[in-house]
């Protein structure tokens, strides 16, 4: 189903686990950020919705969504949270760097959902013009920062259960993964 078959914005609170105690770390770039602010909104909106305190929600702006990957590696080793958000907006140029930014902020994010153990969320459109982003972030497609906020959520509520069933749950990976230097958090794969 395409974005424009359903609305990024609704959600049914009876289908979301309790999120009181969790915290959040969004990483917002600041390129089209008319756009990014209003994904932002969308899921700082959500996450008090379902109860999060609004000091456990936790901002770092950076300059592109390139920088989304270092920002949020960042965040989950120096900060206390139980996901990440990542939001940006690439708008698609006159050149083929959007391909290489897009492709870029994909490949790095999911890395960090492999190689650590805080959820990464990937809330960055990567749209053909700007009435799409538009309509993406709290228009006519309702707000995929909505989205992003409650698949965070459900996200750490995994993490958390997975923690609780398998307390010394087994590395996944193999060594020679990427190695994120000096985190309080073991890399799976030690
Ligand atoms: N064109 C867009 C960019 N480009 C900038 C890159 O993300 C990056 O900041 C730069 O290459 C320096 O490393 N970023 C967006 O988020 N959106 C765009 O449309
Ligand atoms: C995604 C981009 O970097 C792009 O918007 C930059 O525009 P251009 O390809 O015209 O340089």
């Amino acid at each position: 189903m395409a974005t424009e078959n359903k609305n990024l914005s609704e959600y049914d609170k009876n289908t979301i686990p309790n999120a009181k105690d969790f915290r959040f770390g969004i990483v917002v770039s600041e390129w089209n950020d008319v756009i990014t602010e209003g994904l932002y909104n969308g899921a700082f909106d959500a996450l008090i919705d379902c109860d999060v305190p609004a000091q456990q929600i936790i901002r770092w702006n950076v300059p592109g969504s390139f920088e989304l990957i270092y920002g949020a590696k960042k965040m989950l080793q120096t900060q206390n949270v139980d996901a990440v958000i990542v939001i940006g907006c690439v708008i698609q140029g006159e050149t083929k760097h959007f391909d290489f930014v897009c492709e870029g902020v994909t490949q790095g994010i999911k890395d960090l959902n492999v190689q650590t153990d805080i959820p990464v969320i990937f809330c960055v459109l990567t749209d053909n013009n700007m009435q799409q982003s538009i309509d993406r972030s709290g228009g006519a497609h309702g707000n995929k920062g909505t989205e992003a906020a409650i698949a965070a959520i459900k996200m750490a509520y995994i993490r958390q259960q997975a923690s609780i069933s398998h307390p010394f749950n087994q590395p996944l990976l193999t060594s020679g993964a990427l190695q994120i230097e000096d985190s309080p958090r073991k890399i799976e794969n030690e």
